[in-house]
């Protein structure tokens, strides 16, 4: 038996909730064995952020090198990259691997609003990286940094995903968390083709900490077992559906999703 493996290239969140450990959980619950190369060590709780520690370029292509040349994961996502150069870097060491299933989250600022990627860094994300990407997930204002367009209606979200698709990202996943107008979510994929909305009922709650990371890394894991990108993301809205409505309740802040909720439902079912 083959066990699918995913590698995530993003920033630890100390609590629990986002980053590399709300990666490593998915990837659990949806059965790949998971493995990591961590660009920065956050500390983080429920209601904010309150120090960002950058690792060494050194130290982020030594773990991505260990990784590569023993473990050959079937899928990478990346998530908080900090800065450009650690960007140039991811991008130079898929393609020196010739890694194709690339899932960008491209995360910028956390829900308390610290910036988790220096702003000079959007450029060399949108040279060196999205043309490297299968998917690209960006939430509302992230798809606005990137296209430098504003987005207010689901038009805009559309003419966006085509600017993204023109820069190179072969799939678009423009997220609708962020669109409060509508007690439906509807997140938007653009395939340079045809456009399919994925819905899902609005939960009203404050406990959304890791929502991206948690649903990107659901894709992740998904097309790391050979699914197409259709069909991952079909599982990953399942998944971060059932992870925002079962909520924990941690913390005084934004308390993170419930990872166990999605298995636990259709154990019960
Ligand atoms: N209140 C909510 N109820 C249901 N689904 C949500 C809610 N908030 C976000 N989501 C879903 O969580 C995922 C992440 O969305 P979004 O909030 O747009 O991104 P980010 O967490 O990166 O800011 C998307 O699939 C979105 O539809
Ligand atoms: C270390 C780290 N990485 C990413 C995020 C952002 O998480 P995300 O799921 O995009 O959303 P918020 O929870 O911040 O809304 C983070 N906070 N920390």
């Amino acid at each position: 038996m083959t066990v699918s493996r995913a590698l995530t290239i993003a920033g630890s969140d100390s609590g629990g909730g986002a980053g590399i450990q709300a990666d490593l959980k998915t990837f659990q619950e949806l059965g790949v064995f998971g493995m990591t190369a961590i660009t920065a060590v956050t500390a983080q709780n429920t209601l904010g952020v309150q120090g960002v520690y950058p690792l060494t370029l050194e130290a982020l292509k030594t773990q991505i090198d260990s990784v590569a040349e023993d473990l050959s994961p079937h899928a990478i996502k990346t998530g908080m990259l900090f800065n450009a150069d650690m960007i140039r870097l991811v991008s130079q060491q898929i393609v020196h691997y010739g890694w194709e299933n690339i899932i960008v989250d491209p995360v910028m600022v956390a829900k308390g609003g610290q910036s988790l990627l220096q702003e000079e860094a959007v450029e060399a994300l949108i040279t060196s990286l999205l043309p490297l990407a299968k998917v690209i997930t960006p939430n509302i204002p992230e798809a606005e940094v990137l296209t430098g367009m504003e987005i207010r209606t689901l038009d805009h979200r559309k003419d966006a995903a085509k600017r993204l698709v023109d820069l190179g990202a072969k799939n678009v996943m423009v997220k609708g968390g962020h669109d409060s107008t509508n007690d439906v979510v509807t997140d938007l994929l653009y395939d340079g083709h045809t456009f399919h909305l994925f819905e899902g009922e609005r939960k009203e709650t404050k406990h959304t900490h890791g929502t991206g990371c948690t649903f990107a890394a659901a894709i992740t894991a998904e097309i790391s077992k050979g699914n197409n990108v259709l069909d991952a993301i079909q599982t990953a809205k399942a998944f971060i559906q059932s992870a925002i409505e079962d909520q924990l309740g941690f913390g005084s802040g934004h308390g993170p999703t419930n990872h166990w909720a999605f298995n636990k439902r259709n154990v019960y079912r």
